[in-house]
């Protein structure tokens, strides 16, 4: 049986990554989905792992070859998912996590319609700020292009199926897990499903 395609977007710095790392350690018929980007490498990031580094002329001629499911510009830089590897996994009967933002998110919605879409946020802005400058990968100039996408990004919240509000990180983690589960047992009807809020 095909996996399920799941969506995971929200804003920077709210703890996507580090809800879908927990989310692909606990559940076996997970997989990620590698994005390409234009950004450069943080300290520790390893390509064809973290993210496929491209330079920009190399993503422009992605775009062309129609390689990307999605792709989009997000602070200065970016960002796509390779579609035929997408196909490979669920094919071999993986559902696939995509962490994209929300352009990204909203192309997925009206190409594929059977995808399911999460969001996720901080329990506010400010805590968001907290974590991205907790994380301390941005100049004080990105973080706040990042911040003032993600006053955007939680405005769309309601166009998504689930939302976690992460808040405490061990309830916010089991809930992932949860929902992670739960979407995998669920058949995959097409359209927008009942959204049971995470
Ligand atoms: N519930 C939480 N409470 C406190 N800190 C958290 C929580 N969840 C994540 N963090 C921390 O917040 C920072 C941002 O988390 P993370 O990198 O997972 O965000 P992200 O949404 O994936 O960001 P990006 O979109 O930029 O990749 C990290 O330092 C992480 O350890
Ligand atoms: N539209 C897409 N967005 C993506 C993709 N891969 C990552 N992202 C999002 O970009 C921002 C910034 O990421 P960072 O690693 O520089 O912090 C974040 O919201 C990611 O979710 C993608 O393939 N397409």
């Amino acid at each position: 049986m095909r996996g399920r395609l799941i969506v995971v977007s929200g804003p920077s710095g709210a703890g996507k990554g580090t809800l879908i790392r927990a989310a692909l350690e606990a559940v076996p018929e997970l997989a990620y989905s590698v994005s390409a980007t234009t950004r450069p490498p943080r300290p520790g990031e390893v390509d064809g792992r973290d993210y496929i580094f491209l330079s920009r002329e190399e993503f422009e001629a992605w775009i062309r070859e129609g390689r990307f499911l999605e792709w989009a510009e997000y602070s200065g830089n970016l960002y796509g998912t390779p579609e035929k590897k997408v196909d490979e996994l669920l094919d071999a009967g993986l559902s696939v996590i995509l962490e994209i933002e929300l352009q990204g998110a909203r192309q997925v919605r009206r190409r594929r319609p059977d995808a399911v879409m999460i969001f996720v946020r901080a329990p506010s802005l400010e805590e968001n700020r907290r974590r991205l400058e907790g994380r301390a990968t941005e100049t004080s100039e990105a973080l706040e292009r990042r911040l003032e996408a993600a006053r955007n990004e939680v405005a769309a919240r309601d166009e998504f199926d689930y939302e976690i509000v992460n808040d405490e990180l061990e309830k916010s983690r089991t809930a992932m897990i949860k929902l992670m589960r739960q979407i995998i047992r669920s058949p995959c009807e097409g359209g927008r499903r009942d959204a049971e809020r995470a």
